[in-house]
């Protein structure tokens, strides 16, 4: 058996994989984030935590973990987190959806004008890299105490093994690493202010980084066994999938909404604010392009409208799959990245009457969100070729509803997989697999899980979502920088 753990944004999920990769059981424990001022975004890396320990305990009270022989991490990318000497945290994480090192982007890209030709991608307010900068700038007394710079779910690794490590996939959102050699740039530290010495070794996904320490093994009921590097969320959640493959492609509909595409060999399209990674298995890279608040705006209008939950407002829309709605909306509640890198990017709802209603809000939102990720699915092909069907995985895909939503507008089959909704965990897991049971079982362990529905493109709904797309991308462009 193995274990997954998944630092999302919107809370800690663990799994318990069998070895023939069923999911035996899940766990999860909620997490929050603070906005104290426009454009922040923090968590504390104790939640983190401790979110994860009550996790793995109510995961150990409810199955027996004595014959567990890995354990392997996956987590939202980008957030630094700045450690002094021996592991103190020295200020909340700022997290992936943070824009407010947007000068510091233009400072960086000055500074060092090759960024580009090093790592592949556009320097944006969500990579690690300015954060840094500002952080400096701002707050230079914590600066001057950074004794190590972590990823989150590296974080989680250094309270369990005690030791500074990351894996490719995760380090290629700091904007530090050189994305063809998968290793780190001393030019792009230098330009940070920083040196290696700081930063965590750097493995490939399933390489055996440390092993818990045994106060944890007892407390989670389980031998000291490895943890392996694992891979940020999204490269991990497409080795849930199988997506290992030039072409293959995935879309995850978390807190944010990413559409991610196995690449031929290294690719880049910065142009479009398209992400070029590593991705979480050796020798592969990968595209992707990233909407800062997706699901997170189902959350956002359910509060809003006052629905109670995310199902009621769901259900609210469920029997819409033939109408079009009149109201649109423009979902950059946290700014965007790909493909506008606008940190100043706005939510906007237009074309309310008096006969507008709660569910058309809803409506709204769900259609707003996924033209948003259709541009980013263009993104993506502006660089590279796409498989014919696209797996979908995270916390929106629950719902069946945007699942034909998104096939109508994309006008291309969508697939639900069993694991789905924990596609980052069992990536995690099936990592910890390879790393115990070596790369030879690579392609073994990464199979595609079950499918349990297809959803297939209306002809008549595609063509009357791409005249409302006109309407969608043409209202950006007129309110930009207004
Ligand atoms: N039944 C549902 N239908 C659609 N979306 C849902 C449903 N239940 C939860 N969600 C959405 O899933 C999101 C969380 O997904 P998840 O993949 O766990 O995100 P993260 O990895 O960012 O923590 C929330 O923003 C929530 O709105
Ligand atoms: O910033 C990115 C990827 O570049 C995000 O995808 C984060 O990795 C957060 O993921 P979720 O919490 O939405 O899964």
């Amino acid at each position: 058996m193995y274990i997954g753990i998944d630092l999302g944004t919107s809370g800690v999920k663990v799994i318990l994989m069998a070895e023939n990769g069923q999911v035996l059981a899940s766990c999860s424990s909620p997490l929050s984030v603070s906005r104290p001022f426009d454009l922040w975004s923090e968590q504390n890396p104790e939640d983190w935590w401790q979110a994860t320990d009550l996790a793995m305990q109510q995961l150990a009270s409810e199955n027996s973990l004595q014959d567990v022989k890995a354990i392997g991490l996956s987590g939202q990318m980008h957030g630094a987190t700045l450690l002094g000497k021996k592991g103190a945290v020295l200020r909340p994480a700022i997290l992936w959806n943070d824009g407010r090192s947007h000068e510091e982007c233009l400072l960086l890209q000055r500074r060092c004008p090759e960024v580009q030709a090093i790592t592949g991608n556009l320097v944006m307010p969500g990579f690690t890299a300015p954060k840094l900068l500002w952080v400096k700038e701002h707050e230079p007394d914590v600066f001057a105490h950074i004794d190590k710079v972590l990823l989150p779910k590296d974080y989680l690794r250094f309270r369990m093994t005690g030791e500074f490590e990351t894996d490719v996939s995760d380090a290629s959102g700091t904007l530090w690493l050189n994305m063809e050699q998968r290793a780190w740039s001393d030019t792009m530290l230098q330009a940070t202010g920083l040196n290696e010495q700081q930063m965590p070794t750097v493995y490939e996904g399933s390489e055996i980084t440390g092993t818990i320490n045994d106060d944890l093994a007892k407390r989670w009921s389980m031998s000291v066994v490895p943890v392996v590097a694992g891979g940020g969320d999204n490269a991990a959640g497409a080795v849930g999938m199988g997506i290992i493959k030039p072409e293959e492609t995935m879309l995850s509909l978390g807190t944010s909404g990413v559409i991610f595409s196995v690449s031929d060999g290294f690719t880049a399209n910065p142009a479009v604010a398209l992400h070029s990674f590593g991705h979480a298995i050796p020798d592969t890279w990968h595209t992707m392009s990233v909407m800062l608040s997706a699901a997170s705006c189902i959350d956002w209008v359910t509060r809003l409208a006052q629905f109670g939950s995310v199902e009621a407002a769901l259900l609210a829309v469920e029997n819409r799959v033939d109408r079009v709605c009149n109201v649109t909306f423009l979902p950059y509640l946290s700014g965007e990245r790909t493909p506008h890198n606008d940190a100043n990017a706005k939510g906007v709802f237009w074309g309310m009457t008096h006969e507008t209603t709660p569910a058309d809000l809803v409506q709204a939102v769900l259609e707003g969100v996924t033209f948003a990720l259709l541009d980013g699915l263009d993104a993506v092909r502006s660089a590279q070729s796409i498989s014919e069907s696209i797996d979908v995985i995270g916390g929106g895909a629950k719902s069946t509803y945007w699942l034909q939503l998104l096939a109508d507008v994309f006008a291309v089959p969508m697939d639900y997989r069993e694991g789905g909704e924990v596609g980052p965990a069992l990536g995690a897991a099936r990592l910890a697999a390879i790393g115990v049971r070596g790369n030879a079982a690579l392609r073994e362990v990464c199979v595609k899980p079950k499918l349990i529905k297809r959803y297939l493109p209306n002809s008549d709904r595609a063509a009357r979502y791409a005249e409302k797309r006109e309407r969608f991308q043409g209202l950006y462009q007129r309110l930009k920088g207004f």
